[in-house]
Parts: structure tokens; C-alpha cells; sequence
């Protein structure tokens, strides 16, 4: 696959939960078209309830859309959900460790479900880890670590597992500002240097103008109403109008 194809796409995709015309049936997502290149890093915007999830959710093979076709490298994600195993990691806002297991433990989690031999997992965990500035820590458990470590732990989760899809929902958004900060603009290096494709949800304006390279606001029920290219020769003054633009669709 070259770099111009996109790894993942939603053709005409629609969504609804519940009968179809029944009274009680809720239209989620409404004709979405969306193509993400292999490498890119999204940052999906909307207001609450818009489909943001459902969305992830098609993506990653838990849902299949009630119309229109998802692929993901060209294949369909619920019909074959298990040749994606270890391919799509989900990072969520809640760190979502397993508190009986220390921090490299629940790194080594994915691999085991993936069956790679114990000394490959352990060294692979530790790595990431050791990546994730944890050094030292591999033996704790959760309860022991702060809330930005233990998100570390999971950010060094999505990564041990080796997936190129990595689907984030709201990842930062418990954290402190500092905190969170630090950590998304590590996270963004790390998601370039290892060539992954990443999608993350945000209600930040700020993070997505920080870390995102293309800049997606839905409307409701899930629909494109605007996307928005970022490069490195974005200025500040175009991220400014920018700023406008995604303000003037939420607040609509
Ligand atoms: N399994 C379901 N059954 C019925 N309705 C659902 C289901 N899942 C989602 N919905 C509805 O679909 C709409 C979109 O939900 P979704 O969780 O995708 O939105 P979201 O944009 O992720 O919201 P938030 O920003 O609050 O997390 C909501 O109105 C929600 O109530």
C-alpha cells in the first residue's frame, strides 16, 4: 500500500440504533465519507453525542455500519475482525489498567493475547516502558503510579503490540494541563517515528491544533462540516482562523 492510498476507509456510511424507521430508531452517522492516509494523525472534533465513538467503533470491528462500507487496509473490520487482532490499538481516556497486574504486566497483556513467547514480550514490554520514561517502575502496580504514569502504561500498551492503527479517545483529556500536555506532544513523536496512523478524539480545540495534521469537526448526526489540513508551514495566524472556523461549527 503507498502512502497516497488511505488505510482507512468510510464510504457513504451510515449508522443507526434501533429499527430502521421505527420510532425509537437514532441515526448516529449520516452518509459519511472519511479517508485517512497511512501516517496520519487525525484529531476528530464534535459535540457530545455526535458519533464519535460509533464511529471508533466501526473502525475497530465492534460495530458494523446499517449502511455504506468501512475498510480498513482493504478489508472489512467486523466481517474479519480476527485477521485485525494486534493490528488497531484502542488508547482510551481512562487508563483502563488491570490493577492486579503491575505496569509491565499490563504492557505484556496484548502480546500474550497475540501468543509471543514470554522472554520476547517482557523485553518488548520493558522497552516500551523504557520509551515511555518508566524505567524503574515496571514492577508497580496501578494504585502506585500517578495518573499520567499510568497512562504512560497504556500509551506503552497501544505501541508493544506493534498496531499501525492506533484509535484514541480522548487520552489526555483526564489529565492535568501540564501533564497532558507533555504527554500528547511525546505521544505525537512517537506516532511519526514509528509511522503509525492515528485517530483521536478531542473536545480540545488547542490539542488538536497542537498535535493533529488534519483537523476533522462532525456535525450531528456524524457528518463531515469541516476538514481541515495542518502541515508544518501552517502559521500561527492561519491556526488562528482555524480556531474560528471549528468554534463557529460547535457553537452552531
Ligand atoms: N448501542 C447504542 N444503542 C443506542 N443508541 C446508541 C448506542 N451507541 C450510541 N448511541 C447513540 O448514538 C449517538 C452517538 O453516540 P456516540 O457515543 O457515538 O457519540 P460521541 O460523539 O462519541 O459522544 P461523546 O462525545 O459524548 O462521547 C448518541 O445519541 C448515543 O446515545
Amino acid at each position: 500500500m503507498t502512502s497516497s492510498e488511505p488505510i482507512i476507509s468510510l464510504k457513504q456510511v451510515s449508522k443507526s440504533f434501533g429499527k430502521a424507521g421505527a420510532a425509537s430508531s437514532y441515526v448516529a452517522v449520516d452518509g459519511l465519507d472519511l479517508q485517512i492516509g497511512q501516517g496520519q494523525m487525525l484529531a476528530l472534533l464534535g459535540k457530545t453525542g455526535c458519533g464519535k465513538s460509533t464511529i471508533f467503533n466501526m473502525i475497530a470491528g465492534l460495530t458494523e455500519p446499517t449502511s455504506g462500507i468501512v475498510t480498513v487496509d482493504g478489508r472489512n473490520p467486523f466481517r474479519e475482525f480476527d485477521s485485525f487482532r494486534g493490528r488497531i490499538a484502542i488508547v482510551f481516556q481512562n487508563d483502563r489498567l488491570l490493577p492486579w497486574r503491575t505496569a509491565i504486566q499490563n504492557v505484556e497483556l496484548g502480546l500474550e493475547m497475540l501468543d509471543i513467547p514470554a522472554e520476547k514480550r517482557r523485553a518488548t514490554a520493558m522497552q516500551w516502558l523504557t520509551t515511555l520514561g518508566l524505567r524503574g517502575h515496571e514492577n508497580d502496580y496501578p494504585h502506585a503510579l500517578s495518573g499520567g504514569m499510568r497512562q504512560r502504561v497504556s500509551i506503552a500498551r497501544a505501541f508493544a503490540t506493534d498496531a499501525n492503527i492506533l484509535l484514541c479517545d480522548e487520552p489526555f483529556s483526564a489529565l492535568d494541563e501540564m501533564t497532558g500536555r507533555a504527554l500528547r506532544a511525546e505521544f505525537a513523536r512517537l506516532v511519526k517515528q514509528n509511522g503509525k496512523t492515528a485517530v483521536f478524539i478531542t473536545h480540545s480545540i488547542n490539542e488538536a491544533l497542537e498535535i493533529g495534521d488534519r483537523i476533522v469537526v462532525l456535525k450531528r448526526p456524524a457528518n463531515i462540516a469541516v476538514d481541515l489540513p495542518l502541515t508544518a508551514a501552517t502559521t500561527d495566524v492561519e491556526k488562528e482562523k482555524i480556531r474560528g472556523q471549528i468554534q463557529g461549527v460547535l457553537a452552531a
